[in-house]
């Protein structure tokens, strides 16, 4: 039987719209338990990971990097816990909380591969340091922070050195980068689908040309921010772009993937309750997440 482990990281504290931290219950409620063991899979929920939600802390910010310290606790944590669960054999399943949290998943991932690859499907880059953020949101950082860029504490965490290299990562679904993350993904030759190429292309194609381009990596860990879908399809999340991916072009990504069985972790986050309706973007995810491992109609 298959077996899989996930956790939820309730945790808001990597922008400033409060609400994500709900995402893990709303994922929770919208069945992803009883889906996933429809497929076949044997789940351990490990519930949530414990986050600070004292307002007084809330308040403390730091401009560049804001709710710094908690964010960086939370991720050594979740690094520590993705890699017991790939001590034990079992596949990390990550319900966020906001973006920021993929510093402490990938480090915990890329600690049990050689070459640990990186699909980032997302209407954003995130990969902002705090010199190029205009926000000091650190859910807009967590790519930089695993190539290596960034505030030293949060490279550090789960081993030193970078978790990722440029030439193994791929983002899909990207149609808002700030100034300063143009030039970082152009000065380090990142591999980039934006929207334009998807309307060009078709997923089916993006994703045959992303398996291809990340074969040489033993392990490929799938960071799926809910944003990259269109708000009008999944209208519960933080930062909202126009012009994403429909239900169907989100599903026929996840589906190749599992088809091709190169995705080694998951996580899917910033889903936001609050700006929700009816939760549909979390029933959304509970699907994505059911496609991912094997989910099929008939
Ligand atoms: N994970 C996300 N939704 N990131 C949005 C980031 C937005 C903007 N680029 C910033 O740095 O603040
Ligand atoms: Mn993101
Ligand atoms: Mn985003």
């Amino acid at each position: 039987m298959k077996q899989l482990s996930m956790i939820g990281v309730p945790m808001d504290l990597g922008q400033m719209r409060r609400g994500v931290d709900m995402g893990p219950s709303a994922i929770r409620y919208a069945g992803v338990l009883e889906r996933l063991e429809e497929i076949g899979y044997e789940v351990e929920d490990l519930g949530d990971l414990p986050i600070e939600k004292n307002s007084r802390l809330l308040q403390k910010q730091q401009p560049d990097y804001h709710h710094y310290q908690a964010v960086k606790q939370v991720n050594e944590k979740l690094a520590h816990q993705v890699s017991s669960i790939f001590q034990n054999k079992r596949f990390p399943l990550v319900l966020g909380g906001d973006h920021s949290i993929a510093i402490g998943t990938i480090a915990g991932a890329a600690s049990h591969f050689q070459r640990l690859g990186v699909i980032w499907l997302d209407a954003h880059g995130d990969v902002n340091t705090k010199e190029t953020s205009p926000s000091g949101n650190i859910h807009g950082m967590p790519l930089a922070i695993s190539l290596g860029y960034g505030d030293q504490g949060l490279t550090s965490i789960y081993g030193t050195s970078a978790k990722v290299r440029p030439e193994d990562v791929v983002l899909i679904a990207t149609r808002e980068l700030d100034p300063g993350e143009k030039m970082f993904l152009k000065k380090h030759r990142i591999k980039v689908f934006t929207m334009h190429e998807i309307d060009l292309l078709g997923m089916p194609e993006v994703m045959k040309q992303t398996v291809d381009y990340l074969k040489h990596c033993d392990g490929v860990h799938l960071s799926f921010d809910l944003d990259s879908l269109d708000p009008d399809e999944a209208p519960g999340v933080g930062t909202p772009v126009n012009g994403g991916l429909t239900y169907r072009e989100s599903l026929i990504a996840v589906e190749l993937l599992h088809r091709e069985n190169i995705i080694t972790s998951a996580e899917f986050v910033e889903v936001n309750p609050i700006l929700d309706e009816r939760n549909k973007t979390a029933e959304k995810t509970v699907d994505l997440i059911s496609s991912l491992l094997g989910e099929k109609l008939l």
